[in-house]
């Protein structure tokens, strides 16, 4: 799947210029409330139309002004799952379920497949009164998959849920990333978007401007001040190598580079993704091998940057890149700059598993 959206909107006084193309699985829409994330996703679907630009998926144009042509929303074949659940009250889950449109000569969706997707098996002959906010929301995910779209569009998906709500819908959400359609994510909350973005669109300030990989995007200013973070994040793709012996810890290979975190429920060979705050990362130039840091890592200053009153230090070694940030007391202390050698130093318990 490939999204193209270049386009302007106005909402009485509210506008957005956009800007980016995406052919990831799972391109989360991120900023903070009021920006306009609902407004861009509900220009892709349809249900509002832009006052100039050009929208396509797969290379199919839904919208262009310059031609007239607007695809209406109904011809578009994507899914949206609103942000309260919008499930009709009178009926069960199963007949919310297949309730959704259908085109003629479709094949009939497999119910028993998305039942067991998104764990509703139990869920189906009660109705929308009786289910709670999580429930609800992945039988709406399920009614939205069963119309077979060709992109799945998720609006906040996870809000006004509690934690616990939250826990139990995200590994369904991390299922539907590897089984279902591309998805459009819309999300305010750094934890989602960390664990479960391949592509982030940051929009903020009027402007959705490119889709770049969360890592990337979480080095902005802007994503900072969107997510309220006080630095920057490494957002950081690894593999499970193993489990401490003792069964206190777990062995990350990120790009080649071993890294401990805290013990992890997830088996070796498996995929994760973790995140480090810059505040949380140290440097030395030689290693000290009395202290107490688990992971004291040989690597190399990218670049240096001030950010706010700190000194963001970006780093490399092989494929891993990671953020520190720094006094500038520390910089001048270290002498820090672009390809010396150090060693980064981060406590196995500042780095947290999104996925
Ligand atoms: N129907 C409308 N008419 C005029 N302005 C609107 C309308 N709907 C939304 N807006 C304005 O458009 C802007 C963007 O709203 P939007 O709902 O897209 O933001 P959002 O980032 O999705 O917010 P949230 O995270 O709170 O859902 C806001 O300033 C909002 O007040």
């Amino acid at each position: 799947m490939t999204l193209d959206v270049s386009c302007q909107i106005e909402r009485g006084d509210f506008s957005l210029e956009i800007d980016f193309s995406s052919d990831a699985r799972i391109t989360c829409l991120f900023g903070r409330s009021g920006s306009g994330k609902t407004t861009l996703a509900e220009v892709v679907a349809g249900l509002i139309r832009p006052r100039s630009g050009r929208v396509a998926l797969d290379g199919e144009v839904l919208f262009d002004d310059s031609t007239g042509l607007s695809i209406p929303t109904w011809k578009r074949r994507i899914g949206y799952v609103f942000q309260d659940a919008r499930l009709f009250p009178h009926m069960t889950a199963r007949d919310n379920l297949l309730y959704g449109p259908r085109r003629a000569g479709d094949p009939r969706p497999d119910l028993e497949e998305i039942v067991a997707l998104l764990g509703l098996e139990a869920l189906l002959e009660r109705r929308p009164g009786v289910l709670s906010g999580g429930e609800a929301r992945r039988v709406a995910i399920g009614r939205a998959l069963l119309t077979r779209p060709r992109l799945l569009i998720l609006d906040e998906p996870l809000s006004g849920l509690d934690g616990a709500r939250r826990g139990e819908i995200l590994p369904y959400l991390d299922q539907l990333s590897r089984a279902g359609p591309p998805i459009l994510y819309v999300s305010h909350a750094v934890e989602e978007v960390a664990r479960l973005a391949d592509r982030v669109v940051l929009v903020g300030d009027g402007r959705a401007v490119g889709a770049e990989p969360p890592d990337q995007a979480f080095d902005r200013p802007e994503a900072e001040t969107a997510a309220g973070l006080s630095a920057p994040l490494s957002i950081l793709d690894g593999r499970v190598s193993g489990h401490d012996p003792a069964g206190c810890a777990t062995r990350i290979d990120l790009a080649g580079t071993p890294f401990l975190s805290p013990l992890l429920d997830v088996a070796p060979g498996e995929r994760l993704r973790i995140v480090v705050d810059a505040r949380d990362v140290a440097l030395a130039l030689t290693d000290p091998i009395d202290a107490s840091f688990q992971n004291r890592l040989p690597m190399r200053v990218a670049s240096l940057e001030t950010r706010g009153d700190g000194v963001l230090t970006r780093l490399e070694a092989g494929g891993l890149t990671l953020k520190a940030l720094v006094t500038p007391q520390a910089c001048r202390q270290l002498d820090l700059t672009p390809g010396l050698p150090v060693i980064a130093l981060v406590k196995a318990t500042a780095a947290a598993r999104y996925a």
